[in-house]
């Protein structure tokens, strides 16, 4: 894509967005963004409501065409792709939509299928019920939350849930749309632990849109701030305070900020007496 870049440097990314325009009628939402997201880190992107991080994912992930501009994931154009092409990508990388998007008259095991044999359509029910109870158990969730629908569920079971039939395919990639939006601290705490043990264990590469300034400090590599169309920053959190551009300062340094820093030092001085 840009012939400077060294070729070690682009084996090491996951996603590639350049010149990105995108816009919905009068309404430009992107225009000359660019992003990098490297292999085995967690992304986390901000930006204020409205800024485009879903739209960013949508394109990403092919359900929304821009109006210019490369994006290629694994080293592969996603944009105006043949079908089966398509196919082959989309199976290695994994979606929790925002609020987990279950199909509310499917079961947990069901939902956590539906990726299964959409792809593997040969699977037997016996495999495909054994895989599904393996992932539901891996999302944190007890073995009795298989059979169950999501309106049995608690808020944080439903991410879970959404989050079990995101790994469905053993995907490489994961995309999170404000995974701990909607939830208690401690649940949301908790589901920031699992997504950081997840992505260690399973080698992921996560995509995490959020407003969640708790998360970023306890489980982001680096951050992308989207602001005036573009991403204008993109780095580790101190990296980003060293900047003045007064939506960050305000972002990081207001209140809310400042009280995430105090959680982050409180958490890991719990950790570090054991
Ligand atoms: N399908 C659509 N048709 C028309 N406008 C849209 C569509 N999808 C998004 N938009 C507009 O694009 C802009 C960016 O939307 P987007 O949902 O990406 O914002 P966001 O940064 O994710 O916001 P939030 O943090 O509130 O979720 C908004 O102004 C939105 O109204």
């Amino acid at each position: 894509m840009t012939d400077t870049r060294d070729t070690e440097a682009q084996d090491d990314l996951v996603i590639q967005v350049r010149h990105l325009r995108n816009g919905f009628g009068d309404q430009i939402v992107h225009d000359g963004l660019d992003l990098d997201v490297r292999r085995g880190e967690i992304l986390g992107v901000v930006g204020g409501s409205g800024t485009g991080k879903s739209v960013l994912m949508r394109s990403i992930i092919g359900l929304q065409t821009p109006i210019e501009g490369e994006i290629e994931v694994f080293g592969e154009n996603t944009i105006g792709r043949e079908e089966t092409e398509a196919t082959a990508i989309r199976k290695r990388w994994g979606i929790l939509f925002q609020g987990g998007a279950l199909f509310s008259t499917l079961t947990v095991s069901e939902n956590v299928q539906v990726p299964l044999k959409e792809y593997y359509p040969l699977l037997d029910q016996a495999l495909l019920d054994e895989i599904a109870a393996y992932k539901v158990v891996m999302t944190g969730l007890p073995p009795e939350a298989a059979p169950k629908y999501p309106s049995e569920l608690s808020g944080g079971m439903k991410k879970r849930a959404g989050l079990a039939r995101a790994l469905a395919l053993d995907p490489e990639l994961l995309f999170l749309d404000e995974p701990t939006a909607g939830l208690d601290p401690i649940g949301a705490a908790a589901f920031d632990e699992l997504t950081a043990s997840l992505q260690k264990t399973l080698g992921l590469t996560v995509f995490l849109i959020t407003h969640d300034l708790d998360t970023l400090y306890a489980i982001c590599d680096r951050v992308a701030v989207l602001a005036d169309k573009k991403v204008i920053a993109v780095g580790t959190i101190p990296e980003l305070l060293a900047l003045d551009h007064p939506w960050i300062q305000e972002y990081f340094n207001g209140p809310r900020g400042r009280a995430a820093v105090g959680s982050a030092k409180a958490h890991a001085e719990a950790e570090d007496r054991g």
